[in-house]
């Protein structure tokens, strides 16, 4: 029996319509509404068919459901959370995806006092928006890590884990301030280094966009992928994630300064010493084997 009965998406972009699809796809028989802030979005949702049925307010969305999971921009969950708070049946269980968790914990526990709080963050995604960007196999073979406060229920966090498992997932437990570390390094200055790289491109004079676009091979093409994300989403990482991100951004620069001192003076050995370790974190993360539907699902739609 799937953990769950009756679920409530609210944020019908990328991750939610994923979870709807995903939900439609490997929960038989589960009852799933789904609401978005955007009429657009709304419109889609019910043109596609995502939902049995799609909200016209975040407090009708949930009035029936025992999961309601916001996935919403980091930034905007509080406000979110807030609209359905007094419509939320009292035995419900309301979780998230956001990108980072300190924050998120943060704004949901003040947001809805006494709930049953479980909050997640699948790491698997991709560069797109919107609820036609979504496919159910997403979270296939991806790690989703449950960051729970101290007093969660117990039951409430292994009837999530049970869900995001029956969607495909990996289930890791962490504490949010680790969480938050550990992404803002594998996956927040990622997209912070993409943004930069792909800006300072697109603003020297001397190459043209037509040669940016032409000349670009693979190291490039990859970084114009990931700084092609959701500005919104982004944006609210970085403010929400501040500290953690800054820190890291602290080491990576330090050793970028490194690097720059090692070509100017020809150090060729600790360069090649460097691509020699880099290469073989490469291969450990292939090793790992986790499939990646992101990626065949990316190559299928480029
Ligand atoms: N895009 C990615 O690859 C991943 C994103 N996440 C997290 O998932 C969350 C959603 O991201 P995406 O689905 O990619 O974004 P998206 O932009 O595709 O969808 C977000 C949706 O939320 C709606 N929305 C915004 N404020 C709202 C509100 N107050 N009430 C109701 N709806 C509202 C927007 O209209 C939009 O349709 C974010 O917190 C993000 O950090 C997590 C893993 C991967
Ligand atoms: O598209 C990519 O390369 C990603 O890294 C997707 C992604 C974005 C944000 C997350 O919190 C988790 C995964």
């Amino acid at each position: 029996m799937p953990p769950f009965s009756r679920v409530t998406v609210i944020g019908l972009g990328l991750i939610g319509s994923s979870i709807a699809r995903g939900v439609r796809a490997h929960m038989t028989g589960v009852g799933l509404t789904g609401y978005d802030a955007d009429p657009q979005v709304r419109e889609t949702a019910k043109a596609i068919g995502l939902c049995d049925d799609v909200a016209d307010s975040a407090g009708a969305a949930v009035t029936d459901a025992d999961l309601v999971i916001l996935c919403v921009p980091v930034g905007a969950i509080g406000d979110a959370a807030r609209e359905f708070a007094e419509d939320l049946p009292a035995d419900a269980v309301v979780s998230d995806v956001g990108s980072c968790k300190e924050s998120v914990v943060t704004a949901l526990r003040e947001a809805l006092p006494g709930v049953a709080i479980v909050p997640a963050h699948p790491v698997a995604g991709t560069e797109r928006s919107g609820p036609e960007a979504g496919f159910a196999q997403l979270f296939h073979n991806r790690w989703c890590i449950l960051t729970p406060p101290a007093d969660a229920d117990p039951l409430a966090v292994e009837r999530v884990a049970e869900f995001w498992k029956r969607l495909g997932a990996d289930i890791e437990m962490m504490e949010p301030a680790h969480h938050d570390r550990v992404l803002a390094v594998t996956s927040h200055l990622p997209h912070l280094i993409a943004y930069t790289i792909v800006g300072t491109a697109s603003d020297l004079e001397e190459v043209t966009s037509s040669e940016v676009i032409k000349y670009s091979a693979g190291g490039f093409r990859d970084f114009t992928r990931i700084a092609a994300s959701d500005p919104t989403m982004w944006r609210d990482v970085f403010l929400s994630n501040r500290e953690a991100v800054l820190d890291m951004l602290q080491r990576f620069s330090e050793d970028l300064s490194a690097l720059q001192r090692a070509i100017r003076w020809g150090k060729g050995e600790e360069l090649f010493d460097l691509f020699t370790r880099t290469r073989a974190v490469r291969r450990s993360v292939i090793e790992q084997g986790q499939d990646d539907a992101r990626e065949d699902f990316g190559r299928a739609h480029d």
